[in-house]
């Protein structure tokens, strides 16, 4: 059970005594969510991020989830991934299927990861493509206001600097509005090249999880929640506002040691 709930108009902050607990609720979360999308839709489309979140995501390969859960409904997507090779250490991809897909019976052919053998140019308008037609035959959703897909959960982590999928601070591939995917080649953060989701398709989807935890994460997470007046910086996680969707933060106590009002006894 949280350790605190809290409704505020940047989404509910679930704060979690630990990363036992944090990891117990985030996979009751995206059970629920799952059952919920593969009653309603017949399936469940769910883009993964990389770092920590794919060990936080690790109780899902137990019991109970790993029989209860429709796999063979789930359709994966990456909402950021760097343009390695799939068998690399960097690979997103790699660190999904090794942690995850590869210990649950997800269908092979529902994995849409990027073409690793072009240009991170092309790989991101090859994803786009995947993802229109999956759109076409409503694998994936479209959102009812834009013509973006809406993905039943989109999971993101977040960076110290306040970055989420490939989105960092000042760059310009958060002003891109015309595309569902887009690309960088200077990430400051290693390896430069990357694909990302852009933020008009993270805020059309029906669910965005922000999946953060440490120390290190306290200060982006107060700048991405709390209300923190006019010098608001366009920090790229305070720009996750899903239009309709609802927006959940899984904080662990130590990264959400920042938010004003909120005290922890030890
Ligand atoms: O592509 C990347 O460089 C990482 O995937 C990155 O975007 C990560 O998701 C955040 O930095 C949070 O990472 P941690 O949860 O591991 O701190």
């Amino acid at each position: 059970m949280a350790l605190s709930e809290v409704n505020n108009d940047r989404g509910e902050l679930r704060i979690l005594e630990n990363l036992d607990e944090l990891r117990t609720d985030l996979a009751d979360y995206i059970a629920e969510l799952s059952e919920a999308a593969v009653k309603e839709r017949g399936v469940f489309a769910i883009a993964l991020s990389g770092g920590s979140l794919i060990d936080l995501m690790g109780k899902l390969c137990e019991a109970p989830y790993n029989k209860t859960v429709d796999w063979a409904k789930w359709y994966i997507f990456w909402a950021d991934e760097r343009v390695v090779a799939k068998n690399h250490s960097d690979s997103n991809y790699k660190l999904a299927k090794d942690g995850l897909l590869s210990k649950v019976p997800i269908v092979p052919s529902h994995v849409h990861s990027i073409n690793d053998s072009v240009s991170a140019e092309e790989a991101a308008d090859e994803y786009m493509f995947v993802i229109r037609q999956l759109v076409k035959t409503r694998m994936v959703s479209v959102s009812d206001i834009s013509d973006c897909p809406k993905f039943d959960l989109i999971l993101l982590g977040m960076g110290p600097d306040g970055h989420i999928a490939s989105l960092f601070p000042n760059h310009s591939a958060l002003d891109e509005t015309d595309e569902w995917v887009t690309f960088i080649i200077d990430s400051p953060k290693p390896p430069p090249e990357r694909i990302t989701f852009t933020l008009p398709v993270i805020n059309s989807a029906s669910n965005v999880a922000m999946v953060v935890t440490g120390e290190s994460k306290a200060e982006a997470v107060h700048l991405a929640i709390d209300n923190i007046g006019p010098d608001c910086p366009s920090l790229p996680a305070r720009l996750v506002q899903p239009t309709k969707g609802k927006l959940v933060w899984f904080l662990d106590k130590p990264a959400a040691s920042k938010l004003d009002g909120l005290q922890f006894s030890e």
